[in-house]
């Protein structure tokens, strides 16, 4: 018999560790890791309607309106009805809430809370790996070989918004945006907030929060793997 479906967000300051922790989430529990930024990505390179619209924002370092976000993302998440999902970057908004909310309940949301300064050091230290997303940090998750892609081999980039000028502006507008949606999902009794400076002392409270939610692997009958 499939075990109960589960359906979590996590939401977060650019640089809080969404993609690092829904990866380790995805591993253990099983759950599709799904993310908004690689939806837009993968629709920027398909040259789609939606994408071709994205791109122009992306470009400029802004926001994706909700309406285009929303007729990106929800089509896909029709589509996973018989998936557990862990959706990343998705809501942003409350309209984009409003707009989840009448496609699916949502199990359980996560809040990362991190300080503005950990944000800043780690975003000014963030390489990414434009093909595929791959993200590495200099000191906390080194590639093999420095400046390179540890599967392609491929060069490594920085965001030009992950520098301190312009992430200042990004932390205002998410503070600005998020604080409806997390007031809503607070009052759904559905919101747990982790804060702290280190993923990796995080980590164990949301493996443990979430162990008491997903008893088991929810799309097959396997052991949590323990991760190192
Ligand atoms: N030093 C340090 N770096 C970390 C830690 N956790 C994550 N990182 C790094 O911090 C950067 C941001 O982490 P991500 O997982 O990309 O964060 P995000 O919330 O998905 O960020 P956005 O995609 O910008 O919204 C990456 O370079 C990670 O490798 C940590 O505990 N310590
Ligand atoms: N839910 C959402 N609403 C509006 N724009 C979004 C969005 N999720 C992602 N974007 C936009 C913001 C970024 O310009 C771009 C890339 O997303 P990302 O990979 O999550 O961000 P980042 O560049 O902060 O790592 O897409």
């Amino acid at each position: 018999m499939m075990a109960k479906l589960f359906r979590a967000v996590i939401m977060g300051p650019p640089g809080s560790g969404k993609g690092t922790i829904s990866e380790r989430i995805a591993q253990s529990f099983g759950l599709k890791h799904l993310s908004s930024g690689d939806f837009l990505r993968e629709n920027i390179a398909a040259d789609t309607e939606a994408g071709v619209l994205a791109k122009t924002y992306i470009e400029r370092g802004l926001m994706v309106p909700d309406h285009v976000m929303t007729r990106l993302l929800l089509p896909r998440l029709e589509e996973m009805t018989r998936h557990s999902w862990l959706m990343d970057g998705f809501p942003c908004t409350l309209t984009q809430a409003k707009a989840l909310n009448s496609t699916c309940d949502l199990d359980l949301v996560i809040s990362l809370n991190i300080p503005y300064e950990t944000l800043k050091d780690r975003l000014s230290d963030r390489w990414i790996h434009p093909g595929s997303g791959r993200v590495y940090n200099m000191g906390f998750n080194p590639p093999r070989v420095q400046g390179r892609d540890d599967l392609s081999g491929e060069p490594l980039i920085q965001h030009d918004n992950d520098q301190p000028e312009a992430l200042v502006a990004r932390l205002r507008h998410y503070k600005d945006v998020a604080k409806p949606v997390i007031d809503l999902y607070k009052s759904k009794g559905i919101l747990h907030t982790f804060s702290g400076t280190e993923t990796d002392k995080i980590w164990p409270y949301i493996n443990s929060l979430l162990s008491t939610k997903i008893p088991s692997r929810p799309e097959t009958d396997t052991q949590h793997i323990p991760l190192p």
